[in-house]
């Protein structure tokens, strides 16, 4: 790497240890170019995902699952916390040492500021280094917002999703402000790990942009798991108490206090692109405070790029994966790649089980015109599908919203176990024009998931009539 008048000269500077930016400083490190990757800490190298997103949310799913009645709830609790951070120091580690050992590529832990469009002052503990770059990347992730509801901020029981998982005392009741991602997977994990859980959905149903019979069901299993539901609550206050927070609430015209040991502010994540100079790169926000991007994934700037959760939109790890493919496009193919040739893909949602969803909701699929068949069958009743009996799963259902007249899957909601794995054949049938009946009769092994496609895709519980010329 080389310096001159102490700034540091790199090809590629990536702000953020994302995802998206990780995977392009790879790449670029591997053909011989002098990358250079800022982050503003050494908790968070390899980023959001494996520090204290999808990695350990869905470590504590997986360890909260195996908690026996007869387990103590907070020991298996402590004992969970404490495994997941070993998993996740691994990762961090795995993450440094592959692109700060790599010879042209290196890492540095401080907080990135612009200084001017190819000029990044990174700055930690009262040191400066200044890092200049050819191409330029931001990939500085989302950060939560937490509601400007009185007291809610100023409460020392307020917690974010980053601050619940590193707690390792369970506590007793738990409420949680947010009925989205966070907030359904932290309940369903909590729930099960033997908290009491209270959660408050500002909007009339959980899961506002879920297939509506999805967001149903899922409720009907959470509640029937023990987590309270309030729906079209407006927490309007919090006051810490001697022993925890009152939560002061109003729903359904009448006002209630909850009295809770910790509560979880799960009300969405804005991008993070306070304090980085923007103005002083030359880069455009949007109204929402992301970074203003084209398809291509470029700013304002043409050497600038931005990728993943900061950009604005879905936030999902495998989206800033995907952002990064769209980046080195533009860096070292033929710059067509672009976020508008995504087609069918799929989310999860980790409650138990899993609930995940590609393509169009049956809702969706009508207002856009198309005559709609719906398979559908709920888990207990696809014969075709004794594992999930085997496992003792039983719940949830299976839907296909498919276009009745070209036999093409529109969109699938599947609420079941192994619903994260099935999702991605779906969405791959989708987008490789697989049709519904090719789904159906496909030959799959015993006794997996994948099987309840022959059954359920056979089971039509629903069909518009055709519509009729000239009426
Ligand atoms: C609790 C939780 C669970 C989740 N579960 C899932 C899941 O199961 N599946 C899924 O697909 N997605 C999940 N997500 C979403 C997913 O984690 C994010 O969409 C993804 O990690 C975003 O990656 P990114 O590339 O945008 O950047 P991030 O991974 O967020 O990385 C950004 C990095 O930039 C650093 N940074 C910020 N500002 C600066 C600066 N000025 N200077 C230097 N460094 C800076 C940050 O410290 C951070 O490490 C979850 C998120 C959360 C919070
Ligand atoms: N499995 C995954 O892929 C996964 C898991 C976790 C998080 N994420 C991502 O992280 C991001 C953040 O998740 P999130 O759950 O914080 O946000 P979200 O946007 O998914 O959900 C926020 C919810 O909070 C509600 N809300 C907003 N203000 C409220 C208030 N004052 N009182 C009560 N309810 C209120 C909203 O109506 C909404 O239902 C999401 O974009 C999500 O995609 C993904």
């Amino acid at each position: 790497m080389d310096t001159t008048n102490d700034t540091l000269q790199a090809d590629l500077l990536v702000i953020g240890f994302g995802k998206g930016g990780k995977a392009v400083a790879k790449t670029m490190g591997r053909l011989g170019k002098r990358v250079v990757l800022v982050e503003q800490s050494q908790r968070m190298y390899g980023g959001t995902c494996p520090n204290v997103g999808c990695v350990p949310t869905k470590a504590l799913v997986h360890h909260a699952g195996q908690r026996r009645e007869s387990d103590s709830a907070q020991e298996w609790y402590a004992r969970s916390v404490k495994e997941v951070q070993t998993l996740t120091a691994l990762f961090r580690r795995g993450n440094y040492e592959a692109l700060n050992n790599a010879e042209t590529s290196t890492v540095l832990t401080g907080r990135a500021t612009f200084l001017d469009p190819h000029t990044v002052s990174v700055d930690a503990g009262g040191e400066r280094l200044l890092v200049s770059a050819a191409t330029i990347l931001i990939n500085t992730g989302a950060e939560t917002v937490i509601p400007d509801t009185p007291g809610l901020r100023e409460s020392k029981h307020t917690l974010t999703s980053t601050a619940l998982i590193e707690t390792t005392t369970l506590p007793e009741r738990l409420a949680i402000v947010g009925g989205g991602y966070i907030g359904i997977e932290f309940a369903s994990i909590y729930r099960q790990f033997g908290a009491h859980v209270t959660l408050f959905e500002a909007s009339g149903r959980i899961l506002s942009r879920e297939d509506d019979e999805a967001a149903a069901v899922a409720e009907a299993i959470l509640t029937g798991d023990g987590i309270e539901i309030i729906k079209g609550a407006h927490v309007s206050e919090v006051r810490d108490t001697a022993h925890g927070a009152s939560v002061i609430y109003e729903a359904g015209g009448r006002r209630y206090t909850l009295d809770v040991d910790a509560i979880l502010a799960a009300t969405g994540r804005a991008p993070a692109t306070r304090d980085l100079g923007l103005e002083a790169a030359g880069v455009r926000t949007t109204a929402h405070g992301a970074v203003e991007v084209d398809e291509y994934l470029r700013t304002s700037q043409p050497h600038i790029y931005a990728l993943g959760d900061v950009r604005g939109g879905p936030q999902h790890t495998y989206l800033s994966l995907d952002d990064s493919r769209v980046v080195l496009d533009q860096l070292l193919g033929q710059g067509r790649r672009s976020v508008s040739d995504r087609v069918a893909v799929p989310r999860t949602l980790f409650m138990t089980p899993p609930l995940a969803t590609v393509g169009l909701t049956e809702k969706e699929a009508r207002a856009a015109g198309y005559r709609v068949k719906i398979a559908s069958e709920p888990v207990a009743e696809i014969v075709a599908m004794p594992r999930a009996y085997i496992v003792e799963e039983t719940r949830g259902f299976m839907k296909f919203v498919i276009d009745a007249d070209t036999d093409k899957i529109l969109g699938a909601v599947l609420l079941s176990v192994d619903a994260q794995e099935l999702i991605n054949t779906v969405a791959l049938a989708i987008r490789h024009d697989i049709t519904a009946s090719e789904l159906r009769d496909a030959v799959y092994n015993h006794p997996t998931s994948t099987e309840a496609f022959n059954e359920v895709l056979a089971t039509i519980v629903r069909v518009d009539a055709p519509q009729t010329a000239g009426v």
